[in-house]
C-alpha cells in the first residue's frame, strides 16, 4: 500500500513538472485556443445546451434572472440543501433563494431540466462612473438539445409569468375606494387607497363547505382561464352576486375571496358617481387581478321604472341612501342615471377591451327587489346565498 501512494506522488510530481515545461514553452494563446477547441468539441458530442441568464445584461439589470431567481424560490426550499434567505422592504414573505453555486432541477411540459446559480469573482471596475458589483452571478440552464426548440421559449414565458404571481402574493394589497368624489389625489387618480389587511380567510369563514369548494374552484378556474376567455367567453372578468341579511358574512366573504386570489379590492360608492362617463373613467383606472365591489346594487334604479318618469333638471347621484321617495323619483327620471341593467353590462361593453382579470362583486341585503329578469345566469356567473 505504502508503494502505491508513493508511485502516486512520483506521477503526480511528474505531470506537474511536464505541465510547467509545456507552459513555458507554448504561449497562453495557444492554451487558451486548446482549451476553446475541447469545450467545443465536447459541446458538440454531448445531448445538453446551456442557457446562461446574467443578472447584468451590460449595464441594466437583467429582468430574466430576477423571474428565474423568484420562480426557482417557489420550490428550492422543498429541494435544495442551502438556501440563501432574503426580506425586502415592506414585504410580508420570506423569499427562498438557491445559494451560490446550488443546483436544483425542474420539470416542465414533461421535460426534466435543470438549473444552477454561478457566481464569479471579478476585478471591479467602472463604466461612466458607476461602479459594477464585483462578482458576477447567472443562472445557467441545462436542457435537452432535442427539448430546446419545443419548450425554451413557453418555460420562460411561464416563469415570467410565475414570478409576476409571487411578487403580488409578496406585496401589500390595497383597499380603493372613490371617496374623493369628483377630485383627483396628487398622481391624477380617482382612487384613495389604503392597506388591505382583512383576516378572513375560506378557513375562517362559516359557510357550507361545498359552497365553499364551489367558490374556491370557480375562482381558480377563473385565475387560470385567460386564453378561454380570451377565444370564446370575451372579456376575462367574472360576475358574483353576494346576497344575505345584513351582518350574514357577505364583506367576510368578499375578503376571503381578494385574500384567495391576492387581488386587490375597489369598493364603488355609487353615491360618489354623477354620470356614466365618471363611471367609466373610475373603471378604467383599476387595475388588473382587482375585485370591483358594488354594495347594495338594490339601491340602483329600476330600468322600466325610469322611462315612465320625468327628467329631472340637474343631474343627481345614481342612489342616495337616505333620500326620500320623491327625491329618489327624480333620480330615477334622470337620463343620466345608471341602471343595474347598464351596470352589470358596463364590463361587457367598449371597456372591456382594456379591463381584464376583474371580478365583479354586487351585494344585496334586499335580493326580494331584484329584478329576475337581470339575473340570468348570463349576467351573473355565481349567485351566493349567505345565511
Ligand atoms: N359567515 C360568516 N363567517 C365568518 N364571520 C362572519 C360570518 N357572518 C358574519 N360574520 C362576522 O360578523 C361580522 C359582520 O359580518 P360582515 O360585515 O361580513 O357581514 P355583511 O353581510 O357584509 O354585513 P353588511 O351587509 O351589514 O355589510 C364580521 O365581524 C364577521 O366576522
Amino acid at each position: 500500500m505504502k508503494e502505491f501512494w508513493t508511485s502516486l506522488v512520483s506521477l503526480l510530481g511528474v505531470l506537474a513538472s511536464l505541465m510547467n515545461i509545456l507552459q513555458a514553452v507554448f504561449p497562453p494563446d495557444l492554451w487558451f485556443a486548446a482549451f476553446r477547441f475541447l469545450n467545443r468539441a465536447l459541446n458538440y458530442f454531448s445531448s445538453y445546451c446551456y442557457c446562461d441568464v446574467a443578472q447584468i445584461d451590460g449595464v441594466n439589470t437583467n429582468e430574466l434572472y430576477n423571474a428565474v431567481q423568484l420562480y426557482l424560490s417557489s420550490f428550492v426550499s422543498a429541494s435544495a440543501n442551502r438556501l440563501s434567505l432574503t426580506r425586502t422592504i415592506n414585504s410580508s414573505a420570506t423569499t427562498f433563494g438557491l445559494s451560490n453555486d446550488g443546483y436544483i432541477n425542474d420539470v416542465f411540459d414533461g421535460v426534466a431540466v435543470q438549473w444552477e446559480h454561478v457566481v464569479t469573482q471579478y476585478q471591479p471596475h467602472t463604466f461612466s462612473g458607476r461602479p459594477l458589483p464585483d462578482e458576477k452571478r447567472s443562472f445557467t440552464l441545462r436542457i435537452r438539445k432535442c427539448d430546446r426548440e419545443r419548450i425554451l421559449d413557453s418555460y420562460l414565458d411561464y416563469i415570467m409569468d410565475k414570478a409576476n404571481d409571487i411578487r403580488r402574493k409578496n406585496q401589500q394589497r390595497l383597499l380603493y375606494t372613490n371617496s374623493l368624489g369628483r377630485s383627483l389625489d396628487s398622481r391624477g387618480q380617482p382612487w384613495d387607497s389604503v392597506p388591505f389587511k382583512h383576516p378572513s380567510t375560506f378557513d375562517t369563514l362559516a359557510m357550507d363547505s361545498n359552497m365553499k369548494r364551489n367558490i374556491m374552484e370557480d375562482l381558480s378556474n377563473f385565475t387560470a382561464g385567460q386564453a378561454l376567455y380570451e377565444q370564446t367567453i370575451g372579456a376575462w372578468k367574472r360576475r358574483y352576486l353576494l346576497y344575505g341579511l345584513p351582518g350574514t358574512g357577505k364583506s367576510s366573504t368578499i375578503a376571503a375571496m381578494a385574500n384567495f386570489l391576492y387581488y386587490d379590492i375597489y369598493v364603488l360608492e355609487l353615491t360618489q358617481v354623477r354620470s356614466k362617463s365618471e363611471l367609466l373613467n373610475l373603471l378604467m383606472k383599476t387595475s388588473s387581478k382587482s375585485i370591483i365591489v358594488i354594495e347594495d346594487i338594490d339601491r340602483l334604479v329600476n330600468p322600466s321604472k325610469r322611462s315612465k318618469m320625468p327628467q329631472a333638471a340637474t343631474p343627481q347621484s345614481y342612489y342616495d341612501p337616505g333620500a326620500s321617495d320623491s327625491v329618489r323619483s327624480l333620480e330615477d327620471g334622470n337620463d343620466n342615471a345608471i341602471t343595474f341593467w347598464e351596470l352589470l353590462n358596463f364590463p361587457d361593453g367598449l371597456w372591456s377591451c382594456c379591463g381584464s382579470e376583474r371580478i365583479f362583486i354586487y351585494t344585496t341585503s334586499h335580493f326580494e327587489k331584484l329584478d329576475p329578469a337581470l339575473l340570468e345566469s348570463s349576467r351573473m356567473d355565481m349567485q351566493i346565498y349567505m345565511s
